[in-house]
């Protein structure tokens, strides 16, 4: 799967050897369009250029292979937009007001500022009302499963979470902060997570392995009072199941009914199994590495025993083949490449595939399309973007908003079908399941039904003042 980008090559030329010609024509025949070209510094015998080439393919390593090889020719640099988007960090801290003079100082800093702490230590609800807890939220990562890229460590896990906060602001005006540890070990994790908990209105769990990240929200819902949600878990089981919603409408099928493979059941995976069980599914086959979940194994991972009794009718064994026989739905969040069109055309009639593992989806969606009614992908870059960003932002402006202790069944489901309900019954089509993440009515539509059936079901601790 190629996506076409921007890069700049920095390049030495040593005139005696090579010529700006030959480097254009050598770009050329190795797919790269030059679009321009910055002289950096010209000197008698070597130049040094910036020049901006657009490639097909943004992995296209021969572009840079070529230049190597030429003599001449020094490479010093090679960036890309995407990386250029990165220089530095993609978000800072704002203050909300500048500190122009003494008395500004005295209010903001000392010896003002000391009152308001002493107001705090008196009433520590009032952090909700003088410090930025009711509009932050941590968003915390390991590295252990940055997404489809595995363990990876908390320093290459940060561009994720960096973006996170980014669409956090973006799409909620929420301020969320990246906090990437490098530890492993769930009960440290949780620790660190409950000591820094009093500055954040909630805690966005991200990209932390399965099962690990189980227990490890489970133990910090417990034991913090403000939401706690695994975004991987939950924030991809709602946005799932509001495609599946509009997908079942499309094809004129019943979530009861449809027969349901879900593949990788790790944080994703578990946390749609469940949903989708909550939502009236019946006919569930859960299938990891070692096959599909049945009752006659016994299972290390406690989600995975209650999985193989509350799924798999049957009592089916085997791999991915035998689940796929006959199946209505295919939903993947477990790695690159695992489906394949056999796979495809041994489905019933008027499939449904979502490839969702990200970067690089289960089954290419080109190879797909032929035989599926309605694909869907994590990506960006083709239709019906099934992804936790339709998700995330929502639940937690619903959650801050109404002051959620914790976000439960009832708020997720509410955000499904919040969700889905974008998506006019005109509009729907095979290729419009799910609104785009830009679409305006979808923030404000999760936040509505994610406060209301906070409020119905006793865990909102406020009321907003535009619910009635
Ligand atoms: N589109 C989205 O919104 C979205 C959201 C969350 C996760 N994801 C993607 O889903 C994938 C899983 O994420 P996660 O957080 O659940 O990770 P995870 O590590 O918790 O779970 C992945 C699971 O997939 C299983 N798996 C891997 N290869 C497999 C194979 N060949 N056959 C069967 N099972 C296999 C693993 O054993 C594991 O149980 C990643 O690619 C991630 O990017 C997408
Ligand atoms: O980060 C994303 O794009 C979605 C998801 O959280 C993932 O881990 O793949
Ligand atoms: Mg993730």
């Amino acid at each position: 799967m190629s996506i076409a980008t921007t890069m700049i090559i920095r390049l030495e030329i040593r005139k005696s050897e090579a010529s700006f010609g030959d480097v254009a024509s050598k770009l050329a025949s190795a797919g790269g369009d030059i679009v321009a070209i910055d002289v950096i510094r010209g000197g008698k015998d070597v130049t040094t250029r910036d020049l901006t080439v657009n490639v097909q393919d943004a992995a296209n390593e021969e572009i840079i292979r070529v230049l190597k090889d030429m003599p001449g020719i020094k490479v010093i640099n090679v960036s890309d937009r995407t990386f250029l988007a990165h220089l530095g960090g993609k978000i800072e801290v704002t203050p909300k007001m500048p500190i122009k003079n003494r008395e500004d100082l005295s209010l903001v800093y000392t010896p003002g500022v000391a009152r308001v702490c002493t107001a705090i230590a008196e009433d520590p609800s009032k952090a909700y009302s003088l410090t930025m807890k009711r509009n932050t939220v941590a968003v915390v990562s390991d590295g252990t499963a940055v997404l489809g890229l595995g363990d990876i460590g908390p320093e290459a896990a940060m561009p994720v979470m960096e973006g996170k906060a980014m669409l956090f602001k973006q799409l909620a005006d929420i301020d969320a902060f990246p906090l990437c540890l490098d530890t492993k070990d769930p009960e440290e994790i949780i620790q660190i997570v409950k000591a820094v908990a009093p500055g954040f209105g909630g805690i966005n769990l991200e990209d932390i392995s399965s099962p690990r990240c189980f227990e490890i929200e489970r133990r910090l819902s417990a034991e913090l009072d403000i939401p706690v949600f695994h975004d991987d878990q939950h924030g991809t089981a709602v946005v799932a199941l509001a495609g599946l919603l509009n997908a079942l409408q499309v094809v004129d099928k019943t979530i009861e009914d449809s027969r349901i493979v879900v593949v990788g059941i790790g944080a994703a995976g578990v946390s749609i199994c469940r949903l989708l069980l909550a939502a009236g599914a019946k006919q569930i086959y859960a299938v990891d590495r070692a096959g599909i979940l049945h009752r006659d194994e016994a299972y290390s991972n406690p989600e995975w025993s209650w999985l193989a009794e509350a799924t798999n009718p049957e009592n089916l064994s085997g791999g991915l083949d035998a689940a796929m026989r006959g199946a209505d739905i295919f939903i993947g969040v477990s790695g690159p490449g695992i489906l394949k069109v056999e796979h495809l055309k041994t489905m019933a009639p008027d499939s449904i595939v979502f490839a969702m593992a990200n970067p690089t989806p289960e089954i290419e969606p080109e190879l797909a399309e032929p035989y599926v009614k309605v694909l869907a992908t994590g990506r960006s870059d083709y239709p019906n973007q099934i992804n936790n960003v339709l998700c995330f932002p929502g639940i937690f402006r619903g959650a801050l908003d109404c002051r959620a202790k914790t976000v439960n069944l009832e708020m997720k489901l509410a955000a499904a079908q919040a969700i889905a309900a974008v998506v006019h019954p005109d509009e729907r089509n095979e290729q419009y399941i799910i609104p785009s993440i830009f679409n305006e009515k979808v923030v404000e539509q999760v936040r509505l039904a994610v406060i209301r059936a906070a409020i119905a079901t006793g865990i909102a601790r406020r009321v907003p003042p535009d619910i009635s």
